[in-house]
This record gives structure tokens, C-alpha cells and sequence, in this order.
């Protein structure tokens, strides 16, 4: 099946994201990351959750008045008062949950699964009677009976929901599996459907990548892929995997994620490990010597994409791993060459008081090893 030429990102860094256990944003940071979302073109966000009241409904009544031109999303229980709270926030556009897994109904409605409908009836036409726009979600798809799955979300399209939510809500999807259930409630929606992935087993990108394989058109993302215990499909990952594995636009400015993803972290006082996707310090940084030496002919060799693409400028480090082409590379910058000879000698040294100090070195390191070695001029 053919993906669709553009996809529409529901970032929720505001809602799921700050579910992330510990996490807890004041308004003006709020409002911070609302806008720079909105700058950088993310065109629809999840805000939050108005039915917890004070302050973070007036979190949500502020970035309602701030004109910004991304949609803006409220969550929602299938309860009246919730709906009324998102309606005094000043939103035009919610989002309802219901439960559609037995284990969640149950839980939620005592297994009445006629009460949930019943709930889900009255609060979409209650928003609507009040001039909002409904999206609904359909909590714990993945583990929901197929039929009843297709049911529920019928029904939310019935009584007048403009989208409805997949949610693998605890994680536990592959790509495949996920396309096929995805596939079936595409086929039978005439409204679009939304992609709300989890991260438990790491495939929450993999997992809304295979349902926009599958139909979807909009998927809800975090940055830095924050959220419920092991976070949400992570907005970066996104954005570019659509665009380098699909070539499919999103119309955000890539040239920023690397900004907005340091912002938030540094908000939450939570850093992304070097090794993160997209934004990790490790992503475009080279090391190791066949690597580097493969990025100083031609960087493509070891890098999927241009590094200004989002944000990061390439950079090599000499360590462990380094040979000596970028050894020589970053030595004839201070006037120094090597041959055969001395640049196993330096490579050792370099090698012995890395693994000593445990990390890379610095370029003042290197030239004291290279003068040590007797090569070059003092060292200043
Ligand atoms: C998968 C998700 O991420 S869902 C979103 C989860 N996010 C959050 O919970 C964060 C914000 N939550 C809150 O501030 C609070 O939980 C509130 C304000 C929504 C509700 O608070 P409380 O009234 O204290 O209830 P509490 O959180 O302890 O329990 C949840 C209640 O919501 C009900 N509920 C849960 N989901 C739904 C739903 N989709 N539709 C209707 N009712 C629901 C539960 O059955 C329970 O009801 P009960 O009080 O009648 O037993
Ligand atoms: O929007 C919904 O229906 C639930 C979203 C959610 O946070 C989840 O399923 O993990």
C-alpha cells in the first residue's frame, strides 16, 4: 500500500509527554514549548488534560489565547465534566478517550461495555452541541477484540468523531502486526485515523511508521520521545524517518529539532543518552578509524543524512578507536605530519590514555601525546 504524500504530526509532549513519571511542566514552560512546537510548524498539539483543573487549565486557557496557527487538542475521559472543563479552557477542538480492551473496560467500566458506548454517545454530542470538534481515542487497541475495535471506532464516526485514535497503549506491538490491525480499521473509516504508539519494546517510531504503512495519516509524537514509562514515538525520529525512509513531508523545520529537543530536555532536567536517535551527542560524531576515514572521503559512507539537516554539525574525536587518516587529519591542522612510523606510535599512546581516562580526547591531549612521541613543536 502506498503511504499518503503528506503526514500530519499531533505532538503530545504537553499531554503524554509530561506523563512521564516525575515530570511536571510550570505554564510559563508550558507556553515555552507550545511555541517553539508551533514555530518550527508542528501543525496540531495535544495540551493537556483540562479536567485537572487550576493550573493546568489555565496552562491550557493561556496557550488557547496565544493565536498560534497549530491545532490545539485537549484530552479527554468519556465524562461530562471533563468535556465542560475543555469547553471553559477556551479549546475548539478535544480529544475522548474510551477504553475499547476488555481488560480496560473492565477496569474502568466494570466490564460494562454498553456504559462506555453509552458515556462515549453523550460526551461526543455534548462537545458538539457546544461547536468543538471530537477526535476520539480508542485506549489499549492493540489488545482490543478485532471486531470490537472496529466497532467502537464506527461508532465514534457515527455520532460525529472527525478522527480516531489507534493506541498501543502499553507497548506491546511489532510493525506487522500493527499494519494489519491498522489496515482493517482503515479500511472500514471514512475518517482519518491517528497513530498513538508506546515504547515498552522499543518499536513505538517502528510501530506509527507501520500504521501510516497501513493508512494512517496523523501520528502523535513527543519530543525527545518522552511519556509514559518508556516515552512515545519520539517526535525527531519521526519526522525524519518519514522524510528519509518515505520521502514524505511533514513541513516542519528539520533544521530545528535539534534546539527544541536540548529545550525540552533541558526543561524536564532530563538529558538524552549520546546515543539517542536524531539528537544524541553521538549522532554525527566519528571515532572510529575505518569510519572516519570513510566520512573524511565522502561523508555518506557512515552518515544517513546530512547533519545540518537537523541542526548537529558533524565532528570527529580521536579515542579508542581512531586510525590513523584522522590521526594525520587532525594533525596537520597544527602543522604536524605523520608517517608510517610514528603514527602507530601516536595511535598507541592515544589508545593506552583513552582507555585510561575512559573517553575520548581532547585536541590539547593529543598534541602533548604528539609532542611526547617527538613530533611537532611544544606545546603552548
Ligand atoms: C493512557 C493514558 O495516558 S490515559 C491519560 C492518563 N493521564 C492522567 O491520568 C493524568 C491526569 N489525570 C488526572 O489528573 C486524574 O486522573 C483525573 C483528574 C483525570 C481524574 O482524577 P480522579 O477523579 O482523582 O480519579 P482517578 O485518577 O483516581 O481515577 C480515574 C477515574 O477515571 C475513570 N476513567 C478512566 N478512564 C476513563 C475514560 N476513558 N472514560 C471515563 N472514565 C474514565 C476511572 O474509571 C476512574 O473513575 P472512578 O473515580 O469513578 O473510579
Ligand atoms: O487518547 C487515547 O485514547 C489514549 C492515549 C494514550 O495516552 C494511550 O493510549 O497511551
Amino acid at each position: 500500500m502506498t503511504p499518503p504524500p503528506q503526514i500530519y504530526i499531533n505532538d503530545t509532549t504537553l499531554r503524554d509527554g509530561e506523563q512521564a513519571a516525575g515530570i511536571a511542566f510550570s505554564l510559563d514552560e508550558k507556553v515555552a514549548i507550545a511555541t517553539f512546537l508551533d514555530t518550527i510548524g508542528i501543525q496540531e498539539m495535544e495540551v493537556g488534560i483540562p479536567a485537572m483543573g487550576r493550573d493546568e487549565a489555565q496552562a491550557i486557557h493561556t496557550i488557547a489565547n496565544l493565536g498560534l496557527n497549530a491545532q490545539l487538542l485537549g484530552w479527554n475521559r468519556a465524562v461530562l465534566s471533563d468535556i465542560q472543563a475543555s469547553i471553559n479552557c477556551g479549546l475548539k477542538r478535544i480529544h475522548i478517550s474510551v477504553p475499547v480492551s476488555d481488560i480496560q473496560i473492565q477496569v474502568k467500566f466494570q466490564g460494562q461495555w454498553a456504559k462506555m458506548f453509552k458515556q462515549l454517545q453523550e460526551t461526543i454530542t455534548f462537545a458538539r452541541d457546544h461547536g468543538l470538534d471530537v477526535s476520539v481515542g480508542g485506549e489499549d487497541s492493540s489488545r482490543a477484540d478485532e471486531t470490537f475495535l472496529l466497532e467502537a471506532a464506527q461508532f465514534a464516526q457515527e455520532n460525529g468523531a472527525f478522527r480516531f485514535r489507534f493506541c498501543d497503549t502499553v507497548g506491546i506491538l511489532d510493525p506487522f502486526t500493527t499494519f494489519e490491525k491498522v489496515r482493517k480499521l482503515v479500511a472500514v473509516l471514512a475518517i482519518p485515523v491517528e497513530m498513538h504508539t508506546h515504547n515498552d519494546l522499543g518499536l513505538a517510531t517502528a510501530n506509527a511508521l507501520a500504521g501510516i504503512r497501513a493508512g494512517a495519516v496523523s501520528i502523535n509524537t513527543t519530543v525527545n520521545g518522552l511519556g509514559e514509562r518508556a516515552g512515545n514515538a519520539a517526535l525527531e525520529e519521526v519526522v525524519m524517518a518519514l522524510r528519509q525512509i518515505y520521502g514524505l513531508k511533514t513541513n516542519i523545520q528539520t533544521e530545528r529539532l535539534l534546539e527544541l529537543s536540548r529545550f525540552v530536555a533541558k526543561t524536564v532536567n532530563c538529558p538524552v543518552p549520546p546515543w539517542k536517535a536524531i539528537v544524541g551527542a553521538n549522532t554525527f560524531a566519528h571515532e572510529s578509524g575505518i569510519h572516519a576515514h570513510g566520512v573524511l572521503h565522502n561523508p555518506s559512507t557512515y552518515e544517513p543524512f546530512d547533519p545540518k539537516d537537523v541542526g548537529w554539525q558533524r565532528r570527529f574525536v580521536v579515542g579508542k578507536h581512531s586510525g590513523r587518516h584522522l590521526l594525520s587529519q587532525v594533525l596537520q591542522n597544527y602543522d604536524i605530519h605523520l608517517d608510517a612510523s610514528n603514527s602507530q606510535l601516536l595511535l598507541n599512546a592515544v589508545r593506552d590514555l583513552s582507555t585510561q581516562l575512559k573517553r575520548s580526547l581532547t585536541v590539547d591531549e593529543l598534541l602533548t601525546l604528539a609532542s611526547q612521541e617527538g613530533l611537532g613543536v611544544a606545546i603552548i
